[in-house]
């Protein structure tokens, strides 16, 4: 079948086939398709890989995929195997699944920036924002975050606590109350409506902020519009992912971040709001280096990052902004996703609030006593009272509480299981590779993931297709723990580096809204199965109403 594709290169030999395919639509629809493949840059040649037909009318498989994932993929497996060709989001690739998975993270060979970057232009854009680290697959980038972020989640989740409730509490002021319940028609409206999108991420985007570039400038409000107009260019380039985006526009997309570089203002606006800050952190250090004393110097991530100016290959401050706005892009926009997301979740199953309600007063007395009984113990022995054993400290919900609550943690592993798409993280070939299972790949070819083989599959214990809170209470499978058998994370080498925060800060969320609401309910309902499943990144489809405890 793949010699009679040769002779099919071109577009009307496409149209002729694509007559044929009510009468003959297995064969038709995959003479089509590898016609299609054939004039795809990096067609895999392998011919004993199968490619799956399409439905009668369908031109690429697309509509069936987005329509349901979880039959297509069914379909395909029953169809051709674990091992298969398809012509999705513009294009022709390979998809693996079991464990098959484990080597295309583990094969430095395929490339997930390289694949990203084919559907998204996202090197150009990210290396429009800096001056150093050009073209490093973010490595650069996950450095920062591996040695500067993670290690300090004790210090950091105070901080975004504290964001949280204060950002959280006015911003739900804003909404209307109807009958004692809040409704927030929009959580997350990223696109075109960007007014909606503020309201409620803006207390996501301070909280990072803090973290990041430190109280004084997340205090600006230029700020907080720049990361959410930057942010909301990065989702426009991410959506890309699911679409067909034609050679022109990519580069036009492509020109446009390298030469005008619209990306530029949103680095001036943090350079401007970080300058006279430094300046006086640098006139404080002066100053206590004359004194003799110790300079009480700030740690957040820009002083961080300003301490390793060398380590990091930064060229000035411009590049050091420009690093950090990634940073920020790439956490805010998949944290206020997620997040958002996680409240579908406790909408579409409200009778595991009181569980995880209960889950955190008993961890909260527990911390509270162990307190108790340690400051009785200091009295005993007439030792001075330690300052972190202050007791209006002993509720609060420090990142040792946060580990402590299981059932919070599980659920939010259940509902990355439930919910990742069942074909992603794409990875492009960058020379010829042959699997163990003897499939080939081409360079220049794309390979991507059967999520579905995996978290579906029979390993993740019973009833997989149905969503289970408690699924991994007691098991040694933490939210955070990546592997093939929980791929939203990644895995190998380049798993997220972010993963620590991210959790961190969607287990946070998801215990304040259960300690603040103690119902949550989705506007439409016969909209939700549609809202839990929804992609990373694409809009909410219906609102969410709030009851409050009291
Ligand atoms: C729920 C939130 C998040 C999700 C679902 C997510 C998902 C991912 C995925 C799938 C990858 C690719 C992994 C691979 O190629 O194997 C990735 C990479 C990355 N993520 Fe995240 N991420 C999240 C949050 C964050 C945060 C908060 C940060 C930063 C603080 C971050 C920084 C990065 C970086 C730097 C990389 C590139 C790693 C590399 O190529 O070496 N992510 N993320």
């Amino acid at each position: 079948m793949i010699g009679l594709v040769s002779s099919y290169p071109n577009a009307a030999s496409f149209d002729i086939i694509k007559a044929a395919l009510p009468i003959g639509v297995g064969i038709a629809s995959a003479v089509y398709l590898t016609a299609k493949a054939a004039a795809n840059a990096g067609y895999g040649t392998d011919k004993s890989v199968p490619t799956v037909s399409l439905r009668p009318g369908d031109s690429t498989h697309d509509k069936e995929y987005r329509e349901d994932q979880d039959a297509f993929v069914k379909r395909c497996e029953e169809e051709c195997g674990p091992t298969f060709h398809l012509y999705l989001f513009n294009k022709f690739m390979t998809v693996l699944s079991g464990p098959q998975i484990r080597e295309v993270f583990l094969n430095e060979s395929f490339s997930a920036s390289d694949a990203l970057d084919d559907f998204t232009n996202m090197n150009t854009f990210l290396d429009s924002m800096k001056k150093s680290n050009k073209n490093d697959d973010l490595r650069i980038v996950h450095d920062l975050v591996r040695d500067n972020i993670s290690p300090n989640l004790p210090l950091f989740t105070p901080r975004i606590v504290s964001q949280l409730e204060v950002n959280l509490e006015r911003e739900m002021a804003t909404f209307p109350e109807k009958e004692g319940r809040k409704l927030v028609e929009e959580p997350l409206k990223v696109l075109q409506e960007m007014s909606a999108y503020v309201s409620l991420t803006d207390y996501l985007y301070r909280s990072v902020a803090t973290v990041f570039m430190g109280f004084e400038v997340a205090k600006s409000r230029k700020v907080i519009d720049t990361f959410i107009v930057a942010s909301i260019d990065f989702g426009r380039v991410l959506g890309n992912n699911r679409r067909s985006v034609p050679t022109w526009r990519s580069y036009w997309a492509r020109a446009n971040y390298a030469i005008l570089n619209p990306l530029q203002v949103h680095v001036q606006t943090l350079v401007e709001a970080a300058t006279p800050i430094i300046l006086e952190r640098r006139r404080l250090e002066a100053e206590a280096i004359e004194k003799g004393v110790q300079w009480d110097r700030p740690d957040d991530i820009m002083q961080r990052l300003l301490d390793n100016f060398d380590k990091y290959g930064f060229v000035d401050l411009e590049d050091v902004c420009g690093h950090l706005l990634i940073l920020i892009l790439v956490s805010v926009h998949t944290t206020s996703d997620t997040s958002t997301n996680l409240l579908y979740y406790l909408a579409a199953f409200p009778q595991h609030m009181d569980k995880l309600y209960a889950e955190q007063q008993e961890v909260l007395d527990a911390i509270q006593q162990e307190r108790e009984k340690e400051r009785q113990e200091l009295a005993q022995k007439g030792e001075p009272m330690r300052d972190d054993l202050d007791p209006t400290h002993d509720r609060d919900l420090s990142a040792a509480a946060i580990k402590r609550m299981v059932h919070m943690d599980s659920f939010v592993r259940e509902a990355f299981r439930f919910r990742t798409e069942r074909l992603i993280l794409a990875h492009r070939a960058r020379k010829d590779i042959t699997l163990s299972s003897g499939v080939k790949i081409t360079k220049g070819h794309t390979v991507i993931v059967n999520v579905r083989s995996m978290h579906q599959g029979p390993e993740q214990g019973d009833e997989v297709d149905e969503f289970r809170p408690w699924r991994f209470v007691g098991k040694p499978k933490s939210a955070t723990k990546v592997g093939t058998d929980f791929l939203p994370f990644g895995m190998g080498k380049h798993a997220c580096p972010g993963r620590f925060i991210a959790i961190q800060e969607l287990k946070t969320i998801g215990v304040l809204m259960v300690s603040k609401f103690s119902k949550i309910e989705i506007q439409d309902p016969s909209k939700t199965k549609q809202a839990l499943l929804v992609n990373l990144g694409e809009p909410c489809i219906t609102g969410l109403m709030f009851t409050s405890r009291q």
